[in-house]
């Protein structure tokens, strides 16, 4: 992160001091923002930066022990700088947080500088070799030209010139909560490459007296654990490349000074990263429970994997709270469509008026149809959306302020927020799918994932396509069985599937899912490997264990 905030917050001088030390690995940094008391409400950061025009520097502080920054990656022991977060003081006046590169450490014996006091928050649940760290600043002096002005400054005077948008500032998190998306892409099929690889090798349990124990990938229980996950992998692949090339598009508009679509960004990025971090937290741990004991293992890989893994629901944003934030934006296109104002693409469908194009219970609708379904995913997030923001508006009619109407309403519209990320990623990944070029063979394989993803996720959502008449109870229930009867059909192609993934080993880091699939005696070598093991009696047992069973004996 320290990096992309130079890259976007530098001027073009800035850049040429900064970046070429960066890249060459001559200074190593951290994004220090979040403090002991504050992760999320950033405007309520307490860092100090109080400009001296005496000696044109700023001047840091830690002035509140809730100041301190607090979890910033690799701030312990690692980084000799940090761009830091400070609420910035000019002339007497405050105007709100900036960026500042603060060098931590000497460059010669990385040593703390004065006024720095740095250190290891000590052991997490994973991260473990990541010194995330803790900054405490006394009274520390930096340039006046080490505050990122690219987007606002500060003149040798003191004089401060605002950004065109504040929050510029930001840009930095909606650019790795993009990544978040990809990261959550890797981490679920990975667990599915686990997973589907060791129990298509796991041999349990005797159907029929006589007959030979079946491989567990042949349960339907099975496979309805771990193939609508390896689906949602495929489509999780398919909405980060959607998600990038938005991204990528809006950032050369802002780039252009074009600022219109950074609040769609914004909501979209939102979204989808907290809609694919909690679906893939939640995977991970029905991969690594469908694989029974071993699962449990390090060996499996699952332990690190998830405890790595699920501070993604947290970092870049606490979920719930990019939730409320993609939902303000879309209370806000429900209030520009009722203008009359035209919405941009991801939110378009809030301005169509979905509620009479399918009513639930109608015969002969096909069921079976992607584009369809995909339909009824539009209506159910319209209708969501639309609901919360009635619950907003009616807030306000009862004489709340906005923030008030927001906040009592919010459970309904973190529902709305999940439901338009749910429609954004399903059609994104049907869509995906039909402008690939590929045999009909591929093609028949994916239509099979994207279907069995489509209908589980009405299957799992049921009551909310139910609650809101867009399908009856039976349709449901017949759209639940499309999902089963699909079951044994990608059974076929499961094992290539997760092989497509193309995870090393050595990157994979399980023994259940190895590539050869050469468990068992792969288990007993790690297990043999555990320092444990070195010695057959291990010492405690002369401290502990012999004394007390020999006095027990002695008692017999
Ligand atoms: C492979 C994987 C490797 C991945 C490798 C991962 C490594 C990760 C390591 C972890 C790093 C970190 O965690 S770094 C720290 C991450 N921290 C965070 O993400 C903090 C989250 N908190 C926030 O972003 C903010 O506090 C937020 C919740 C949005 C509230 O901010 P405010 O109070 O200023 O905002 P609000 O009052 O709600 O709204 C003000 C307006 O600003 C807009 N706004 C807010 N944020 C915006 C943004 N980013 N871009 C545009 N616009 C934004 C809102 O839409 C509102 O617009 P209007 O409606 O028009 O007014
Ligand atoms: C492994 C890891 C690495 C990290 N790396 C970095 C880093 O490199 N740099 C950095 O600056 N930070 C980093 N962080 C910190 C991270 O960004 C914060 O933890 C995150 O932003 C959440 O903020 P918080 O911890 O204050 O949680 P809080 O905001 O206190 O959340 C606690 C609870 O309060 C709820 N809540 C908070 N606000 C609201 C609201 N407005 N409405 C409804 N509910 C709300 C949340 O939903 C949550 O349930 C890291 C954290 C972790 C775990």
């Amino acid at each position: 992160m320290f990096i992309p905030t130079l890259e976007r917050q530098c001027t073009s001088e800035q850049r040429e001091k900064f970046l070429p030390l960066c890249y060459d690995y001559r200074i190593i940094g951290t994004y220090a923002q979040t403090e002991l008391g504050h992760g999320t409400f950033l405007r309520g950061l307490e860092t100090t930066a109080h400009y001296d025009p005496n000696t044109q520097e700023f001047i840091l502080n830690s002035p509140t022990i809730s100041s301190i920054k607090w979890w910033p990656g690799a701030l312990g022991k690692t980084s000799t700088h940090a761009v830091v977060l400070a609420q910035l003081y000019t002339l007497g006046k405050c105007h709100g947080i900036h960026p500042f590169v603060v060098q931590l450490r000497s460059l010669d014996d990385h040593k703390p500088l004065r006024g720095i006091t740095v250190g290891d928050i000590g052991p997490k649940m994973g991260f473990g070799p990541n010194d995330n760290g803790y900054l405490k600043l006394h009274k520390h002096r930096i340039p006046r030209t080490n505050m990122l002005m690219k987007y606002s400054q500060v003149s040798p005077d003191g004089t401060y010139t605002k950004p065109p948008r504040s929050t510029l500032t930001y840009g930095t998190m909606t650019f790795v909560r993009v990544l978040i998306v990809h990261g959550s892409a890797i981490a679920l099929a990975k667990a599915s490459t686990i997973a589907i690889r060791y129990s298509a090798v796991r041999r349990q349990s005797e159907l029929r007296p006589g007959e030979p124990e079946p491989q567990i990938l042949s349960y339907p229980t099975q496979q309805h654990k771990l193939f609508p996950l390896l689906a949602t992998a495929y489509a999780f692949h398919f909405v980060q490349l959607a998600m990038m090339k938005i991204y990528t598009d809006v950032n050369d508009q802002i780039n252009n000074s074009n600022f219109s679509r950074i609040q769609e960004l914004h909501a979209l990025s939102s979204g989808l990263k907290a809609f694919t971090s909690w679906v893939t937290n939640a995977g991970l741990e029905v991969c690594r429970m469908s694989c029974g004991g071993h699962g449990y293992s390090q060996a499996s890989g699952f332990p690190r994997l998830y405890a790595d893994f699920t501070p993604s629901c947290t970092y870049e944003g606490e979920n719930t709270v990019l939730m409320l934030q993609s939902a303000r934006y879309l209370v806000k296109c429900v209030r520009d469509a009722r203008s009359g104002k035209t919405l941009p693409g991801t939110v378009s469908y809030l301005s169509e008026d979905v509620s009479a194009v399918h009513s639930g219970g109608s015969s002969g609708r096909d069921l079976s149809n992607l584009d369809f379904l995909i339909s009824l995913y539009k209506q159910r997030a319209s209708n969501q959306v639309h609901f919360a923001s009635d619950k907003v508006d009616r807030g306000i009619s009862a004489g709340m302020d906005l923030v008030g109407a927001l906040n009592s309403a919010s459970v309904h519209l973190v529902s709305a927020a999940k439901a338009h990320s749910h429609y954004f990623i399903a059609k994104t990944f049907v869509e995906s799918l039909k402008l690939l070029k590929a045999s009909s063979e591929l093609q028949n394989v994916l239509h099979q994932l994207a279907s069995v993803y489509v209908f589980e996720g009405i299957a799992q959502s049921s009551g909310d396509f139910i609650e809101d008449y867009i399908l009856s109870g039976s349709e449901a229930k017949t759209i639940r069985q499309l999902a089963v009867d699909l079951l044994p059909l990608i059974r076929v192609n499961a094992v290539s599937l997760v092989d497509a993934f193309s995870f090393r080993d050595e990157v994979l880091q399980s023994v259940l899912g190895r590539y050869d699939g050469n468990v068992y005696e792969n288990l007993f070598k790690w297990a043999q490997n555990s320092p444990l093991n070195k010695t057959d009696v291990h010492p405690s047992y002369h401290k502990y264990l012999g004394p007390l069973l020999k006095r027990n004996q002695s008692k017999l």
